[in-house]
């Protein structure tokens, strides 16, 4: 059985393919489709995760999973959060996100920049399913003052992770997958799979 990876995100592609491989399903990005990006009008990130997989699922007749995900910032009261991905403006690219969260945060003290990134996870099982799985991810940890290490993708340079005293750029891919939003979204994703039967 197919599943469309309802994003045009490499790295989330990267990340979810491992969390969801216990599923069993064939995972498709939804570029192998030739899906458009859906316009994410949403006003939560869940509304975004269900354009996004109502999108993905329509295009292509096939069950959708869709991540709608984001770096909320206590001290900037939220933001850059539904808007991370076009924070430095619309298409803008990593370095440019984190070059604004930066100088946006440039006057505020080490133990006043918490934050946490958000997921919010939709499955549709089936093309029109009425009835979608909906979970959510939270990952807390604060701000650097500049970006550091390599891996991951996004915001993960700039996110310090205080339990192993560096950023998620840092993190082995498996580690960041076993304590990101994402991977406790995807966890329980699972959980309810298995609930449901
Ligand atoms: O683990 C993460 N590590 C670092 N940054 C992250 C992470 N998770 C989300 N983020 C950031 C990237 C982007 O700035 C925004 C998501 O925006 P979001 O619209 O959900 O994704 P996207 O536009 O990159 O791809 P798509 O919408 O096709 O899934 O939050
Ligand atoms: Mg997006």
């Amino acid at each position: 059985m197919e599943l469309v990876l309802a994003t045009h995100n490499k790295g989330k592609v990267a990340e979810l393919a491992p969390l969801l491989a216990p599923l069993g399903y064939h995972l498709r990005p939804q570029s192998d489709f030739g899906v458009p990006e859906a316009a994410e009008t949403g006003l939560t990130f869940v509304e975004n995760a269900l354009l996004k997989a109502r999108h993905a699922s329509q295009h292509t007749g096939l069950p959708a999973l869709a991540d709608d995900s984001g770096l909320c910032v206590d001290a900037l009261n939220g933001m850059p959060g539904l808007h991370s991905a076009r924070y430095a403006g619309p298409g803008a690219d990593s370095a440019a996100n984190i070059a604004k969260l930066l100088e946006a945060l440039a006057e505020v003290p080490v133990d006043q920049r918490s934050a946490h990134f958000h997921c919010s996870l939709v499955l549709l099982r089936f093309a029109e399913d009425p009835a979608p799985l909906i979970t959510e991810g939270r990952w807390p940890g604060r701000i650097l003052k500049a970006a550091q290490g390599s891996g991951g993708f996004g915001y993960d340079p700039v996110f310090y992770v205080p339990q192993y005293g560096c950023s998620a750029a840092e993190l082995e891919p498996a580690l960041k997958n076993r304590i990101s939003h994402r991977g406790q979204a995807v966890r329980a994703l699972l959980e309810r799979l298995r609930a449901e039967g």
